[in-house]
């Protein structure tokens, strides 16, 4: 029997300031799936991870998640999203990944440091624990917010394009650590513009294009056909 949905999306549409960027989506991310979102640049991607986060209200149609949002449902945006001028320490942004049961101001307790230690160890970063984040290399920030994620310890996690511009040791490292989220059973959705390693490691992929070509086991999604009609779709680059 299949897996019940984790996040299920009714004729949805999201877009910016009135204009649509994604059209009458349909469909369900089943619990304990890997699923890859691939697609031209442009094609909605970010804007389909943000809706489903709430960072951005449907235009139209409906989302329906099956879990607290607040508790079991990790976000990682892309890295050219994020603040790093913020002066914090590499274990400070790791533990901020405990906040929703830690709660903000409440004592730490050394359960939640070892954690913090644990995830530290887990991503190669136990000597860079008293760094401050804007002196982190781009895998190394990368590697950071994988721990945070550790810490964050959600059902479903969400990555938009986590391995831009990082290199392959740093990449492999975190796709072992995404792996593993998905064998102990947790719902793992992410932006990735590696075909490559969409096919070899993604079970599941849903190729968007301003709207879903094809969503399902990768194999029949990442055909010759489905990328021709995305890439006419987007009329842009592919990939
Ligand atoms: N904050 C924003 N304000 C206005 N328009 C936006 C915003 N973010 C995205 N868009 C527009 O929405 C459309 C979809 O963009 P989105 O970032 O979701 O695509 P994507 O598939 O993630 O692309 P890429 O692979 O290049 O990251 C694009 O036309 C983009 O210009």
């Amino acid at each position: 029997m299949a897996a019940p949905p984790v996040i299920e999306l009714d004729d949805v549409s999201l877009g910016w300031r009135g204009r649509i960027a994604v059209r009458g989506v349909s469909g369900a991310f089943r619990r304990g799936s890997l699923t890859a979102v691939v697609g031209p640049n442009g094609a909605g991607k970010s804007t389909l991870l943000k809706g489903i986060v709430g960072l951005l209200n449907p235009l139209k149609g409906h989302i329906r998640l099956a879990d607290d949002p607040r508790r079991d449902l990790a976000f990682l945006p892309q890295a050219n999203e994020l603040d790093r001028s913020f002066p914090i320490t590499v274990y400070d942004l790791v533990a901020m990944g405990a906040w929703r049961r830690v709660g903000a101001w409440r004592r730490f307790a050394g359960e939640e440091h070892e954690r913090v230690e644990h995830a530290l160890e887990a991503v190669g970063l136990s000597d860079f624990r008293n760094r401050i984040i804007g002196t982190l290399s781009g895998g190394q920030l990368q590697r950071a917010l994988f721990a945070r994620l550790v810490l964050h310890d959600a059902r479903t996690l969400l990555l938009d394009e986590p391995f831009a511009a990082i290199d392959r040791d740093t990449t492999e490292d975190l796709m072992r650590l995404l792996a593993a989220w998905h064998e102990e059973g947790r719902t793992v959705i992410v932006v990735l513009h590696d075909q490559e390693m969409v096919r070899a490691r993604f079970p599941e992929a849903l190729l968007m294009a301003g709207q879903a070509v094809a969503w399902g086991p990768t194999e029949s999604v990442l055909t010759l056909e489905n990328l021709h009609l995305a890439r006419h779709l987007c009329a842009g680059d592919y990939l």
